[in-house]
């Protein structure tokens, strides 16, 4: 009792957001007016101009924070009507446009304008808009943002490194560009994704905007249309390969723990054999994860068990659902390991993914995975099905055979090809073994969804639960509502990053991973999921951001992997109850909010 009253009389000294503290500005005057971080456009108060050299620099009024936020959402609302006309391309573009224009002026106001508006601005500067954003980035270039490091960088990165202009960092987001969403290999122009992702991280987890870093690692592209384009802003030359690729990788990883040996960095839509290599590599050395193999896991896993709570069925049942998954990338293996971790934990082994006689098909590009393909990855090698034990099925069978054969009761998409759950495939889940046939197109951006909503509800039936990687909106059946949920990453990515921060983890383990999942899993009620209702709705990211992160921390302190963070040690982590580690994290949410600056020489 007396533990938790302490941290609570601790927390709202140490934590509270309400009042901004003071920040040093070491600029004075036009220095700070373009810096976005310290600017206030019109907001700095008249002491503040006075003691900052900015008297003179700005129009006289002072206007209010929450008066900026009108002006700015009053223009994007005249953008909105004035472009009505206008493609939806050059649409949402155009609202990407304002908003970037915003980010490099002005980073709180920004952020405000985010999170207040996270449901209606997370398609423009997340997906589906930021895979349009990263295919036009030459083009659309103006002002950087975060670090480059190509290939001809090599033996110089532990200096680069120190160009960063903050002594702090706690997460970064790493892509070579390699698979971009399903667009392919978009070489430097893939900057987009890891800004994307800092982004909701801001937004979903309040990491403060400071310390947070951008990173794009440019080693080459084998796009010939971007090799070919006079205006593509990165290396032209061939994606480096094997040890050469390697060491590049190796050399940024050793520099960024040698500046910021606590940073998270989270490997973003690298093609699927670095994904795997990169991680087996480095995730006993360095505090990383892949998001792609490992968040995208977890979001599958909370629907497949939400598929069968949506059913009226007990969670024991998941160890009888016959599971389709069609692309057997980083992303489609990455589920199919933690499922059957699942089913291996549920049938009382101890978790380690076997799939002997398990319902589970996978399919490729080149058809349903058996042991008999010649040159079969590696990591798809536990999945692939002994022809003897499928009963017609061969080696190669299209979507459409499968589906008609295994009746299954989930049919799950991670291929990046828009479209293949076709009108015949969708008509084929009818027959499904489930009273409540769960079709999951979790491909982005949105042109790439294996189905659209309308598609999978017109052609599946009005009692399949649905859910797609880009938003799509609810579809109307006459007399009910079909429900439409967004199974993408970004309700777990930010809690493992924050959580993993707040724990002082020096690693992310299966268990972190696992606890964040299953949490994601419970975090909808009963009589939601029987609505078809399987994720929250993105107005809430924060608070299931919370949730996740203070799942994580329990996970890793169980595992002692914890340590600690800042003046909360492991032994006061360790003494937290659930809702403390919940508060906990909360209250280490950054809000945007101007603090007074103070300049210092
Ligand atoms: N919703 C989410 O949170 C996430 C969605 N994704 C999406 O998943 C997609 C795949 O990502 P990765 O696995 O990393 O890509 P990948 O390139 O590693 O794998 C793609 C897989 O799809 C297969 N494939 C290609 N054409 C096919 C076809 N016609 N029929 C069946 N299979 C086919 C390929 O053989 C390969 O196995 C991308 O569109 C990505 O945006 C990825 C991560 C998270
Ligand atoms: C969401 C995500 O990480 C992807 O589509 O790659
Ligand atoms: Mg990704």
């Amino acid at each position: 009792m007396w533990k938790v009253v302490r941290f609570a009389a601790s927390r709202s000294r140490r934590f509270s957001t309400a009042i901004p503290g003071p920040c040093k500005v070491h600029k004075r005057g036009t220095d700070i007016l373009h810096d976005p971080w310290f600017n206030k456009d019109t907001g700095f108060p008249i002491t503040e101009r006075d003691r900052l050299g900015l008297r003179g620099l700005l129009p006289p009024r002072v206007i209010s924070f929450e008066n900026q936020y009108d002006r700015f959402m009053d223009s994007y609302r005249s953008l909105e009507k004035n472009t009505r006309c206008q493609s939806d391309k050059f649409v949402s573009l155009s609202k990407w446009r304002i908003l970037n224009r915003l980010h490099d002026r002005n980073e709180t106001l920004y952020y405000r304008v985010l999170i207040r508006n996270i449901k209606e601005f997370a398609p423009i500067i997340y997906t589906p808009t930021v895979g349009l954003v990263c295919e036009n980035y030459s083009g659309l270039f103006r002002r950087p943002r975060g670090m480059y490091f190509s290939a001809k960088d090599k033996g110089e990165m532990m200096s680069m490194i120190y160009n960063w202009p903050s002594d702090e960092v706690d997460m970064i987001v790493l892509t070579d560009g390699s698979r971009i969403l399903g667009l392919g290999d978009l070489g430097v122009q893939g900057i987009g994704i890891p800004i994307g992702k800092l982004d909701m991280y801001v937004a979903a987890a309040g990491i403060n905007p400071r310390k947070i870093l951008p990173v794009m690692l440019d080693v080459g592209t084998n796009n010939e249309k971007l090799l070919k384009d006079p205006l593509y802003l990165g290396v032209r030359q061939p994606r480096l390969e094997g040890e050469e690729y390697l060491s590049i990788v190796d050399e940024f990883m050793e520099a960024v723990h040698a500046r910021w040996p606590k940073a998270i960095v989270q490997f973003e839509d690298f093609q699927m054999k670095w994904a795997f290599e990169t991680l087996n590599r480095y995730r006993q050395r360095f505090c990383m994860f892949n998001d792609d193999i490992q968040g995208t896991a977890g979001v599958a896993l909370a629907g497949l068990l939400g598929a069968i709570r949506s059913q009226g069925r007990p969670l024991s049942d998941f160890l009888k659902q016959k599971i389709v998954v069609v692309g057997a990338g980083s992303a489609g293996l990455g589920v199919l390991k933690m499922a059957a971790q699942a089913v291996s934990r549920m049938s009382g082994g101890s978790g380690t993914a076997t799939t002997a006689n398990s319902p589970f098909f996978l399919i490729d590009k080149d058809g349903l995975v058996t042991t008999e393909r010649s040159n079969l990855d590696p990591a798809a090698v536990p999945f692939a099905k002994n022809p003897r034990d499928l009963e017609g099925l061969t080696e190669g069978a299209s979507i459409i055979e499968v589906v008609k054969k295994v009746k299954p009761h989930v049919l799950l998409g991670l291929s990046g090809v828009g479209g293949v759950f076709d009108t015949e495939v969708l008509k084929a889940m009818r027959e499904s073994a489930s009273t409540k046939p769960a079709i999951f197109a979790m491909s982005n951006p949105t042109v790439n969804a294996e189905c659209t909503a309308i598609e999978a509800f017109s052609h599946a039936g009005k009692n399949i639960v649905f859910a797609s990687g880009s938003p799509f909106d609810n579809v109307d059946l006459g007399n009910e509502v079909g429900h439409v949920n967004q199974a993408n990453n970004m309700y777990l990515f930010p809690g493992v990053g924050l959580g993993t921060l707040l724990s002082g983890a020096r690693h992310i383990t299966d268990e972190m991973l696992r606890a964040a999942a299953e949490c994601l899993a419970s975090y909808m009620t009963d009589e939601e999921v029987q609505k078809g209702i399987l994720f929250p709705s993105i107005d809430c990211i924060r608070n299931v951001t919370a949730e996740v992160g203070a799942a994580v921390i329990g996970a890793a302190v169980a595992e002692n992997q914890a340590e600690g963070h800042g003046e909360v040690g492991l032994r006061e982590l360790a003494n937290m109850s659930k809702e403390d580690t919940v508060e906990y994290v909360r209250s280490n949410m950054w809000l945007p909010e101007y603090c007074p600056l103070v300049h210092e020489k």
